[in-house]
């Protein structure tokens, strides 16, 4: 896909469902004793991976994508491996829900899903109870033996939401208490939807505790994905006539610290929260601005971990230095998100330093163009399609087409938007 200059980035635009939620609702759903109605749920490669699994495992779904009922009469052990795709969630989350679950199942997933890290999720899982096995230990495919929990207590030393909430769909089928304390908080959708669906949970700063429960059939809509909004939004803050509104998306706390970090660096963005729950949910409008660097800790990453590389851009057109640190875990996404950000920016014209944990950039520079590979990762491939309308010459992405992993119909956006 070629990206080229563009004049203005103006307009009212629509985002798609929130993928995490998503997957949580496909998931914690067919746990439920009775029959879910969830509105807006995303339809894209990796929600896809958990509708199937959930399918292949018992799941009945009737309507579509924008009204679905929702239910699982019995647990049952597929015939085949269950395919996660690319998906990461998908994986860790139903790692946890399987280790409850009577039977033999084997998840796998593609080349990129097959290096990723699944040893931060096996060992809390064995501890509890479940028996598992992965390639090399800690990798996919990984083969669950599901049966009886019981709860622990887990200290993570790398804040993770996938990581937490595969304990926590653990622990509500253990016997017992089981709890995780993260270094950091992560985004807290698992926990917003066992509350609703009345499990009995606690959260107490940055430790939740959860007990065996049986999860009650829910009614709920799920919002517009702040993580897809982000990359409009920075476009239009970035580029020197720009505009955009963003309606009915998401923003709990746990996912807005990108938007937050660009208003600290001087971005003109109103955020409004129009209803509160199970997750808040509101209007994002963002206009043009003049940017100063920013330094990014660790403590901060989570709340942005997927908007990371979005950062670098901003550093481009910021005055000053812009520097993320304490960002290792970019590098056990998709793609090693680091690296590739790095090499691509070079590709058009940009110089960027890369450390160990993130990277730092010198603003403000003009981005030449190019071309550059979004190495199969959607959020890469997105990233640098924003690089071509705020380019001189514009910029080609090769395997463009990663968008569909979370934004189907980016491209169309970008479209509507880009004059
Ligand atoms: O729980 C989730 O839905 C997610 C958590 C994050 O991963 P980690 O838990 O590995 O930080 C994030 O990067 C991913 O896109 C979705
Ligand atoms: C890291 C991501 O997703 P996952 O871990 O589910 O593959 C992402 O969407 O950026």
């Amino acid at each position: 896909m070629r990206l080229l200059p563009s004049k203005k980035v103006v307009g009212e635009i629509a985002v798609p469902p929130d993928k995490s939620i998503s997957h949580r609702a496909l998931m914690m759903c067919s746990m439920s004793s009775g029959v879910s109605v969830v509105h807006n749920l995303l339809e894209s490669e990796d929600t896809l991976r958990t509708f199937r699994i959930i399918g292949e495992l018992g799941g009945n779904f009737r309507g579509g994508f924008d009204r679905m009922e929702i239910s699982l009469a019995s647990w049952k052990e597929s015939l085949r491996p269950l395919d996660c795709g690319n998906s990461g969630t998908t994986a860790r989350l139903m790692a946890g829900v399987l280790s409850g679950k009577e039977g033999f199942h084997v998840l796998f997933g593609d080349d990129s899903l097959s290096g990723r890290p699944m040893e931060r999720v096996v060992r809390p899982l064995k501890e509890m109870g479940a028996s598992i096995s992965a390639r090399q230990d800690s990798l996919l495919p990984m083969c669950i033996t599901g049966g009886k929990l019981s709860g622990s207590e887990h200290s993570l030393s790398v804040a993770s939401a996938q990581v937490k909430s595969a304990i926590l769909l653990a622990g509500i089928q253990a016997e017992g208490t089981t709890a995780v304390t993260e270094p950091h908080c992560s985004r807290d959708h698992t926990e917003r939807l066992l509350r609703s669906m009345g499990a009995k949970i606690s959260v107490s700063n940055k430790r939740v505790e959860v007990e065996k429960s049986e999860l009650l059939p829910i009614r709920f809509s799920i919002p517009g994905d702040v993580s897809s909004a982000a990359f409009p939004i920075a476009l239009a803050v970035l580029h020197e006539n720009g505009k955009v509104t963003i309606r009915e998306v998401g923003l709990n706390q746990g996912r807005t610290g990108f938007l937050r970090l660009l208003i600290k660096m001087g971005a003109d963005i109103e955020m409004e929260v129009e209803e509160s729950l199970p997750e808040p949910v509101g209007t994002i409008v963002a206009r043009s601005s003049r940017l100063i660097g920013v330094e990014v800790g660790s403590d901060l990453i989570p709340s942005m971990i997927d908007e990371l590389p979005l950062i670098a851009l901003a550093g481009v057109f910021a005055e000053g230095t812009t520097t993320v640190r304490g960002a290792g875990e970019l590098r056990k996404k998709e793609s090693d998100r680091i690296s590739v950000t790095v090499q691509n920016f070079r590709r058009i014209g940009v110089e960027i330093l890369e450390h160990e944990d993130g990277f730092s950039v010198e603003g403000p520079q003009r981005i030449t163009g190019g071309k550059v590979d979004s190495y199969g990762d959607h959020r890469i491939a997105m990233l640098f399609s924003l690089a071509g309308p705020l380019s001189r010459e514009g910029v080609e992405v090769t395997n463009s087409n990663a968008v569909n992993v979370s934004f189907p119909g980016f491209f169309k956006t970008l479209e509507e938007v880009c004059q």
